[in-house]
């Protein structure tokens, strides 16, 4: 099967120029190249190139050559963008009152005065010459996570929606929106991100969720009339594309994956992915990049959550990456929500019939996930390996990702997720939960901390009834304050993940450099100063009276 491209364009995509470009590593950073704009159209950048190489031998183009050729025929990255300020954004929103400690209120009104230097206003040349340009055209600003994420990113933008909201720019907040709403009708679900070479995957669909946040701070009905049908779409999207049946103990299950079949190395990590194959048949070359690209979908890329070795066991390394063979927790339980609120805006609109189909689709779901990714003897859900039929023993923060979404049927269940995860080994750390407890040397694992992960978990444990789930949430809320704090002082910079270990560092490891801005991590932060403003403080560390490790 020859699987497509990551687009269609032979300069942004695929083909020699690409390679030509990429494997010439004339940049530090593979996205450089892909995010720069054409001067002409491409036919004549192409032709251009054919020139160029023509009697080269073995198509050989001296460095120097290629660096004139690209400026003759590329712009610098960041091009496509004017300046802007969000008109909605303004002195003193109202929650920074509620945040007790002067340091971390006076902190909070920075982190609001960020959102300035995150918003971009795409130029309307983009949509005008889309051709000579890989952004791809959205008719309302965004807020960017930050660094070399030049442009808008799918789940992230639900933590930066949030922050919005409570930093009271609604009209900013509804434009992002509307943007994705704009992109599902354009392509029938969202990108992963603004950029065209993102445009065959997509990232955990977070979609329904922004529209729910709107909805609660704005009670607009008339908003939610208007976007149902997108989401709708999007989540047909994910029902008929990347959802696998599943049999356990005589009955058949529903569950989704993530699953791209898409070949060929991304081409914003090309010369990652070609070393990677190196050595590889063509076939189990084009098969990896598949599962890659299945792992940018996940939003964790990479883990080794996704390795699965050659007996089907969770160890390898990223050679062995299987994403599409596990069902994961957080994407089921993420689709769960999905369900209850489109059950939940079709009643609000009065529209029963519809209401009733996601409350059928949500205990199908709820029936499934505590068939196949409830684990009673471990008393937690865990992600399931569609090679060997088993549950994956290992611990992440997804997998509480249940409890933040409320799919569950049993309030046992709730307790006995919040004893596994105080004995996990996971809560041990002054600085955060760990993706992992695995040092892979990849950004999803150990010693790694993400703003998304501690916020769904920090939700879920405030959503239980007990003191002692709640008294957890908080810590862990404070833990993470303390940790973005700390490093904001040192370096007078917001990090898109951090170290669990010493005081107040960035996270590294993966593919890329650690990046400054940041999105969503911002958003979380205002988020966790709006919930617990009257008790967070900038200097103390929880007791550690909940923790105990294995
Ligand atoms: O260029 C490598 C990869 O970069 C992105 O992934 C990381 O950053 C995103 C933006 O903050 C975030 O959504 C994702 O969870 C991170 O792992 C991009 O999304 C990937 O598709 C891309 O290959």
């Amino acid at each position: 099967v020859v699987l497509p491209p990551p687009c269609d364009s032979e300069i942004f995509c695929h083909g020699d120029l690409l390679r030509t470009i990429q494997t010439a590593k004339l940049f530090d950073d593979d996205k450089h190249f892909v995010d720069m704009k054409l001067k002409s159209n491409p036919d004549i950048v192409l032709s251009s190139f054919n020139n160029l190489t023509h009697g080269a031998p073995n198509m050989t183009v001296p460095p120097s050559r290629l660096r004139e050729f690209l400026s003759a025929h590329f712009e610098e990255p960041g091009k496509e963008f004017l300046s802007w300020s969000p008109p909605d954004w303004h002195d003193k929103p109202q929650f920074l009152d509620g945040i007790a400690d002067a340091d971390l209120r006076s902190w909070a009104e920075k982190l609001h005065h960020l959102w300035k230097s995150l918003g971009r206003k795409i130029s309307e040349d983009v949509s005008a010459h889309p051709e000579q340009y890989s952004l791809i055209f959205t008719p309302h600003p965004v807020i960017v996570p930050g660094g070399r994420f030049r442009e808008l990113y799918y789940w992230d933008s639900y933590w930066v929606i949030n922050g919005l909201l409570l930093s009271e720019m609604t009209d900013t907040a509804r434009g992002m929106i509307q943007n994705f709403l704009y992109l599902v009708n354009r392509y029938g679900f969202i990108p992963n991100g603004g950029r065209v070479y993102y445009e065959r995957r997509s990232q955990p669909p977070f979609l329904s969720l922004m529209v729910e946040s709107y909805y609660q701070t704005t009670k607009d009905r008339e908003f939610v009339r208007t976007a149902l049908p997108a989401l709708e779409k999007e989540y047909l999207f994910w029902m008929q594309n990347r959802s696998v049946m599943v049999e356990v103990d005589g009955r058949k299950h529903v569950l989704n994956h993530y699953d791209v079949q898409v070949g060929q190395p991304r081409p914003e990590s090309f010369t990652d992915d070609l070393e990677l194959a190196e050595g590889l048949t063509e076939d189990a070359a084009e098969r990896l990049w598949t599962e890659l690209k299945a792992g940018a979908e996940s939003g964790w890329d990479f883990s080794s959550r996704w390795f699965v070795d050659g007996q089907g066991q969770n160890s390898g390394s990223l050679r062995d990456t299987r994403t599409s063979q596990l069902l994961p927790t957080d994407l089921n339980a993420l689709l769960c929500r999905n369900e209850r609120t489109l059950a939940h805006f079709y009643r609000t609109l009065g529209d029963e019939t519809a209401a009733a189909r996601f409350d059928k689709a949500l205990s199908a779901r709820l029936e499934a996930v505590e068939a196949v990714l409830w684990n009673e003897e471990r008393g937690v859900w865990l992600d399931y390996s569609l090679v060997t039929n088993t549950s994956r023993p290992a611990f992440y923060p997804s997998n509480l990702a249940p409890l933040w979404a409320v799919c569950y049927s049993q309030d046992s269940m709730g307790q006995k997720a919040l004893h596994y995860l105080q004995a996990s080994g996971g809560v041990g750390f002054a600085n955060g939960v760990p993706t992992s407890l695995v040092g892979s040397g990849q950004q999803w694992d150990y010693p790694n901390a993400w703003p998304p992960l501690q916020h769904m978990l920090i939700q879920g444990l405030s959503s239980l009834p007990s003191d002692e789930a709640k008294k957890l949430g908080f810590d862990l809320a404070q833990s993470w304050i303390r940790t973005n704090w700390l490093a904001y002082i040192k370096y007078d910079a917001m990090f898109e993940k951090y170290d669990v270990n010493g005081d107040g560092k960035p996270g590294g490891g993966g593919e890329y450099e650690v990046q400054l801005g940041f999105g969503w991590t911002n958003g979380v932060a205002l988020q966790l100063l709006a919930q617990y403003g009257d008790r967070l403080t900038s200097n103390s560390i929880p007791d550690g009276s909940l923790y105990s490790t294995v």
